[in-house]
């Protein structure tokens, strides 16, 4: 479970940007008399640096953020903060320079940003004040992610592609589940920033799972914002993650189910996260040597079971916001050791921009026994032993020390990666990358050590899951004691929750009301029925969309048992569908999959009282409009300019007739219900689009609506006309100054009194677990 700290480590209340907490912690207080003698006695640096981290480590970290989302739009706004706010922002004020926002230098296409601005610059600079509020709607509607920077770096060592099946095993409250979204919808390598275009539906999925249950639903609500039918969502105890089966055809041909194995896994572990000192300040009153002793047993396991889903050539990631290397080291060691298939791989030369250094291959376990918080260190395993009183419990096991014997290059903990904070300024993290040998390299291996050899080689080749197996079996027997070992579950029931293996085959409604019929435990989601693509609303959805026949109509569900649509409908690609089909949702605990797609639209008049009318009801969802349109025939989508976008955003409602020319008679031209437009790039005297915009509306008899949100409504007025045209924006802003003129309080007085410098909170920090990034 997650090392959740007590109230005293929290902030009182929001903050999102003002990080020197010294409503917790004074900087007099940012001192702790063990953390600096165990990190000392650890060598983690030369001496000679020891002054400058530690002084690193009181300071307020910088603000970072990364522009997220789909690749295309994610490439425009940065390109919008490149040439239109970053040259106003270099001005000199009262006399001082400031600094403007920085690009990260390693992160790929220049998509990540820091700064590094006093709250007073924030309040005198109008410059800034007009960023500032650029970043609010832009975090607000999900555009911009604000994430500590190295908790950017695990997804891009990962190095996903839109084909691999990947699994973030702690992956609340999701900052790494959107990164690793984006690039599995970003074809070639994101890694090395060479992807351009956008995947709508790619082949692979990403496995989001969290043992947390509130926090999973956090990361429901964070990964919404990227909508993919390739997304799958559990809450699971990572380190007996269950076996998840799915058909044959999905993952290499055959018949039947098998084994999912992943191609990437990111085990971002729960950890002591003391390497965001400069973040969770209170970390200085509660540091405690037990906080990673106590973690490290957790951490092994969860990083052996996913050595074990993995697959052959696949690659998991280790990281975690600890400078800890019973947490680090410990935990990579023991796991290499039990499955001696796995290598470290070298990152010294991944990202390299990065300042980093090596992993350590020497430490030394420290304790506190008796409630005294005086450490005692120990350099082996049986001395801490020899030192235990008759009473006290043997706690910890060998493998929180270093290994004897470090020969085998393979497992060079030099090979691992650590960030400390005084190297570019950032929070202190570690990251491990580990490889499982490939199919070929494994097979010959055990040919090699088989005497019998010859014969198994005429064998058909080994299915990857039997690979897997007798490797878990393998690791149970090693030398190396871990801390408990893992079971291999049982292939997971399929009759209840689950359909035949054939179920794409046999006729869909078939399979609706299956997964109802098991409901048990206190997991309480709404089961998964898929549609019949013969389904009159999933037709009347296709058909007023004018979809071209390669959707994939037949992964349709709803969240009913009775596969009523009666709200709203899903969209998985074909292995989400798959695992769905053949997995029982309440055992594997799925919270949500896929994404959503149409939602009916509340209070719809049809114009004429047919069924087809309405079944048009439904309409699509602009988070969704990204996932469809690759798939809607080009001719149908209306053409729009800036006029027609500003009337949209400026009323409600507003009438047809009232539109200009040409666009006027081709909407009257059009039947009621949902309709895309097209804005293509255009610059007039009001506003500039520098990209091509679509945008879903709703035609009722006589008006239109444009179908986004208020704040993205706002964020796009931003962007597209410099200022919020909306009428929530409007009257937001008179409603501004009526409360100034009435309180006779100066709006910048009022920012002086919040005192902050505010970008709408990620939920990782609104969490404030001290154990994350
Ligand atoms: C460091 S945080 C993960 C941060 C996340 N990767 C991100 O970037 O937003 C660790 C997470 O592990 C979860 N956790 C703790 N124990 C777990 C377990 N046994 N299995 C799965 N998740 C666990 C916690 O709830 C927490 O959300």
């Amino acid at each position: 479970m997650t090392r959740r700290k007590k109230a005293a480590w929290r902030p009182k209340s929001s903050k999102p940007w003002n990080d020197n907490r010294t409503d917790i912690v004074s900087p007099e207080q940012m001192k702790n008399a063990n953390l600096e003698k165990y990190y000392k006695m650890q060598n983690i640096l030369p001496a000679e640096e020891w002054n400058a981290f530690m002084e690193r480590l009181k300071m307020p970290l910088p603000t970072t953020f990364r522009v997220a989302g789909f690749r295309e739009t994610a490439t425009v706004l940065n390109d919008l903060i490149k040439t239109t706010y970053i040259p106003t922002l270099s001005n000199a004020i009262d006399g001082e320079e400031v600094e403007p926002p920085a690009q990260l230098p390693w992160y790929p296409d220049g998509l990540a940003w820091q700064f590094n601005v006093s709250k007073q610059v924030l309040r005198k600079n109008p410059d800034f004040k007009r960023f500032h509020s650029f970043l609010v709607f832009e975090t607000e509607i999900g555009n911009i992610s604000r994430q500590e920077a190295v908790s950017m770096l695990p997804p891009l060592l990962l190095d996903v592609q839109p084909h691999h099946v990947v699994m973030d095993m702690c992956a609340a409250p999701g900052s790494k589940t959107a990164q690793l979204l984006e690039a599995l919808h970003t074809p070639s390598s994101a890694s090395t920033g060479t992807g351009t275009g956008t995947t709508a539906i790619p082949p692979g999925l990403l496995l989001a799972n969290d043992s947390d249950h509130k926090r999973t639903h956090l990361l429901i609500h964070q990964s919404a914002r990227l909508p993919s039918p390739s997304l799958l969502v559990t809450n699971l105890d990572a380190s007996i993650f269950p076996t998840i089966r799915v058909g044959a055809e999905c993952v290499g041909g055959g018949n039947g189910t098998r084994q999912l194995l992943f191609d990437r896994i990111l085990c971002d572990v729960p950890c002591s996260g003391d390497g965001t000192l400069r973040k969770n300040v209170g970390i200085w009153l509660k540091w405690g040597v037990g906080d990673g002793n106590g973690l490290h047993s957790l951490q092994l396991r969860i990083l052996q079971r996913a050595m074990r889903l993995l697959k052959p050539g696949g690659r998991i990631v280790y990281s975690t916001c600890s400078l800890n290397p019973i947490e680090n080291e410990a935990v990579v060691a023991a796991a290499l050791r039990s499955m001696p298939d796995f290598m470290l791989v070298p990152t010294s030369s991944s990202l390299p921009s990065l300042h980093r250094r090596p992993g350590l291959k020497s430490w030394t376990p420290a304790f506190t026994f008796g409630g005294k918080r005086e450490l005692q260190f120990f350099a082996t395993y049986s001395e801490y032993v020899a030192a235990l009183g008759e009473k006290d419990e043997k706690k910890y096991t060998e493998s929180m020390w270093p290994p004897e014997d470090q020969s085998e290059e393979a497992w060079d903990l030099t090979r691992c990666m650590r960030i400390y904070p005084h190297l570019q300024d950032t929070g202190g993290f570690f990251i491990a990358v580990l490889e499982k040998k490939a199919l070929e390299t494994l097979e010959l291996k055990k040919r090699q050590a088989d005497d019998t050899a010859p014969e198994i080689a005429t064998k058909k080749p080994k299915l990857e899951e039997d690979v897997v197996l007798s490797d878990a079996a393998g690791a149970e027997s090693s030398a190396i004691p871990t801390p408990s070992a893992v079971k291999e579950e049982e292939k997971p029931d399929v009759k209840g929750g689950g359909v035949p293996n054939n179920a794409k085959s046999l006729p869909l409604n078939k399979t609706k009301g299956k997964q109802s019929e098991e409901t048990g435990g206190t997991f309480k989601e709404n089961p998964y029925t898929f549609l019949s693509p013969d389904d009159p609303i999933v037709k009347a959805c296709i058909d007023k969309l004018h979809l071209i026949p390669s959707f994939p109509d037949s992964n349709i569900f709803v969240r009913n048992p009775f596969g009523e649509p009666a709200r709203s409908l899903y969209l998985t690609n074909d292995i989400v569908q798959s695992v769905i089909l053949n997995n029982d949702y309440n055992k594997i605990r799925l919270m949500t999959a896929g994404t959503k797609l149409f939602v009916k639209q509340e209070g719809a008049k049809s114009s004429a009282d047919d069924s087809e009318e309405s079944n048009s009801k439904f309409r699509i969802l602009s988070e969704g409009l990204p996932v469809v349109y690759p798939f809607v025939k080009p001719e149908t989508v209306m053409d729009a300019n800036l006029v027609t976008l500003r009337s949209l955003l400026e009323v409600y409602h507003p009438l047809c007739e009232n539109f200009q020319q040409p666009f006027k008679d081709a909407i009257v031209a059009r039947s009621s219900g949902c309709h895309i437009l097209r804005f293509s790039e255009e610059k007039n005297d009001s506003g500039s689009l520098t990209h091509e915009l679509v945008l879903p509306i709703w035609k009722s008899s006589v008006s239109l609506s444009l179908m986004i949100d208020k704040k993205a409504k706002s964020a796009l007025s931003l962007r597209v006309f410099g200022q919020d045209i909306t009428t929530a924006g409007r009257e937001a802003a008179s409603n501004q100054k009526v409360r100034a003129t009435s309180s006779g309080t100066s709006i910048a007085a009022k920012d002086e009194e919040t005192d902050q410098v505010v970008i709408a909170e990620d939920p990782e920090q609104a969490n404030d677990s001290v154990n994350e990034t």
